[in-house]
């Protein structure tokens, strides 16, 4: 999906603080690259045990584990190379605190841990996998806020008006959420939107791959 803009979100500086929470991380890191120059503390999550086990390979920098150096490399190029692919790898290791269990389906998303509210929750391309119709992804949204402090930021990334996308030969559900929806959604479940950008699907995109319609990206505060 368009990494580049989610990154550019949290790139800024207009979002930083001590904690973030990524729910919906493995097996995946791309998503954290930008958000550990921000912030001093990473709880990357996990739902199933072998996207934990992918992310713990990762982790211990096992032989197998996925490669993630392209993708480094070109955050590292969006970042201004202030840092190698290697250094930032490192810094993004050093700074992920905890790896715990989340299910967006319970008030608690970490339950049974009450982890200290968060400054900012990430979630990428995560609810609409997570989520089965509209009203459970507005209730995802009313927990996540269980773990941010007021004020404290929410920054969405998903694909609109997907159906389902492909993992190898499986097709996998995907909840098809249209911007309208999202408008309404933050608001009606505890958030103000601050910004919701969204792009439409790229020329090149691998039509068999999903059915979606384009990418977006929302920054949103919890209401106080
Ligand atoms: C498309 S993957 C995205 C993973 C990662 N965020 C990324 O961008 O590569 C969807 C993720 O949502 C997780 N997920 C599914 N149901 C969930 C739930 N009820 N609570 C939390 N995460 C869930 C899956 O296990 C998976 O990690």
């Amino acid at each position: 999906m368009g990494g580049g803009n989610h990154l550019a979100l949290s790139s800024t500086g207009a979002v930083k603080g001590d904690t973030l929470i990524d729910v919906g991380s493995a097996p995946s890191i791309y998503q954290l690259l930008s958000s550990c120059e921000a912030f001093e503390k990473i709880i990357a999550t996990w739902f199933t045990q072998s996207e934990l086990h992918q992310l713990q390979k990762w982790q211990n920098k096992e032989a197998d584990a996925f490669d993630w150096s392209s993708i480094l490399k070109h955050v590292c190029g969006l970042e201004g190379n202030k840092a190698t692919p290697q250094e930032k790898e490192e810094k993004l290791r050093g700074k992920i605190e905890k790896v715990l269990h989340c299910d967006v389906s319970r008030s608690n998303p970490l339950a049974p841990i009450d982890a200290p509210k968060a400054d900012c929750v990430t979630a990428v391309v995560c609810l609409e996998a997570a989520c089965r119709n509209f009203e459970t992804y507005g209730l995802a949204l009313r927990h996540l806020s269980h773990l941010l402090k007021p004020n404290g930021h929410l920054l969405l990334a998903g694909d609109l008006g997907a159906n389902y996308y492909e993992v190898g030969a499986e097709k996998v559900f995907s909840l098809p959420v249209s911007e309208t929806f999202l408008r309404e959604a933050l608001p009606g479940n505890g958030y103000r939107i601050v910004e919701l950008a969204t792009f439409g699907k790229p020329d090149d995109a691998d039509p068999n791959a999903s059915d979606y319609e384009g990418f977006y990206f929302a920054h949103a505060q919890k209401k106080v």
